[in-house]
């Protein structure tokens, strides 16, 4: 197949993007694009999703071959581990292609990161300590990149699962695997010595500047309608509206406990000397900083979810 989407498939009329059938991306990755008005009837076989708000429709793959069917123009977009598209990236250009895909945003779900971890009883000073021996892991294109990087000659052992045990089998000596609480490490009496990447799931698609340059069909205004959807979700993600009511004296005490709301509404209340107050909240509303404003003089406060914002 061509390796150029805009001849690759013909014209589409319609958008397709490609996310984890199952595991860890599949339900995050659904909600996200929910939240961003799209849904979708069910297939049968569940393997294809027909778009019904909007000409947009999903594709249920394994996330190892989402980078492929981009690069391939079989999909348009797709959501995967920014670990899963480095690797691929990199093992293409290794073998002289040219790169094909790139991150459009960074979803803030599926955190992890691909951590190099010795056995516990290791002194670690340096990665130079990793000369000469065997290191297990399923990224080994980002691994050896990382190694020649640092000068060092070690023998990547590539698996493709259970990287953590290879220590023990006596197949490596160390590991770089993916780690997001440690606790298989600890129970493989590993511990991790260096982050050679901090992923999370993000937007996939081919590498360009704009999506105009990508397709002349209606993709590309599809394509635009989505990012700005999803920068809109994204912002407001861990966004409250807070509203609460004070008597004018209170407000010089409140206002500094808003440090991060954008300019407060402040509305005179019928018939009294209380205002109300309304303030779009981006960092964490706690409990803690509710009572803080209780003491300083709020009654009534209520927080509410915001679920997206058209600036
Ligand atoms: N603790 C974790 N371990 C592994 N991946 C994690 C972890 N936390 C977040 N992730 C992210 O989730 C992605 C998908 O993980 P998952 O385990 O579902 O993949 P998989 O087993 O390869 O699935 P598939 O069946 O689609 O091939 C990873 O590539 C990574 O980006
Ligand atoms: O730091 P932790 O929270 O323990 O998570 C890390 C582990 O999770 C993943 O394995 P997964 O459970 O997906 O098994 P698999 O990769 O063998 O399918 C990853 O490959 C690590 O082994
Ligand atoms: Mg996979």
């Amino acid at each position: 197949m061509s390796m150029n989407p805009k001849s690759g498939n013909g014209a589409r009329d319609r958008l397709r993007i490609a996310i984890q059938k199952s595991g860890r991306l599949a339900e995050p990755a659904r909600a996200l694009l929910n939240a961003c008005g799209l849904s979708w009837r069910e297939s049968r076989d569940r393997l294809f999703c027909y778009g019904e708000s909007l000409p947009v429709d999903l594709l249920l793959v394994r996330d190892d071959d989402i980078p492929g069917l981009i690069r391939d123009g079989v999909c348009d977009l797709g959501v995967v581990g920014r670990n899963v598209l480095l690797e691929q990236d990199i093992a293409l250009r290794s073998e002289g292609g040219t790169t094909a895909f790139r991150e459009w945003r960074a979803l803030g779900f599926g955190g992890c990161r691909l951590a190099l971890a010795v056995p516990e009883g290791w002194a670690w000073q340096s990665p130079a300590q990793l000369g000469s021996t065997r290191i297990a892991t399923s990224y080994p294109a980002i691994l050896r990149q990382w190694l020649d990087g640092q000068g060092i000659a070690a023998e990547v052992v590539e698996l493709s699962g259970s990287v953590e045990i290879a220590p023990r089998l006596g197949q490596a000596d160390a590991i770089c695997d993916l780690v997001s609480s440690g606790a298989t490490l600890a129970a493989n009496q590993l511990k991790p010595v260096m982050t050679l990447l901090e992923s999370e799931a993000v937007l996939a698609g081919p590498a360009a500047e704009n999506f105009g340059q990508l397709w002349d069909d209606a993709r590309g205004e599809l394509a635009e309608l989505l990012l700005r959807r999803l920068d809109g979700v994204l912002r407001m993600r861990h966004s409250k509206l807070l509203m609460f009511q004070a008597s004018r004296e209170a407000i010089p005490s409140l206002l500094p406990l808003l440090p991060d709301a954008e300019a407060p509404t402040v509305m005179q209340v019928d018939g009294g000397d209380a205002l109300a107050l309304q303030a779009l909240c981006h960092g964490a509303v706690t409990w803690q900083r509710l009572e803080e404003l209780k003491r300083a003089g709020a009654r009534g406060l209520l927080v509410l979810p915001v679920e997206g914002m058209l600036a």
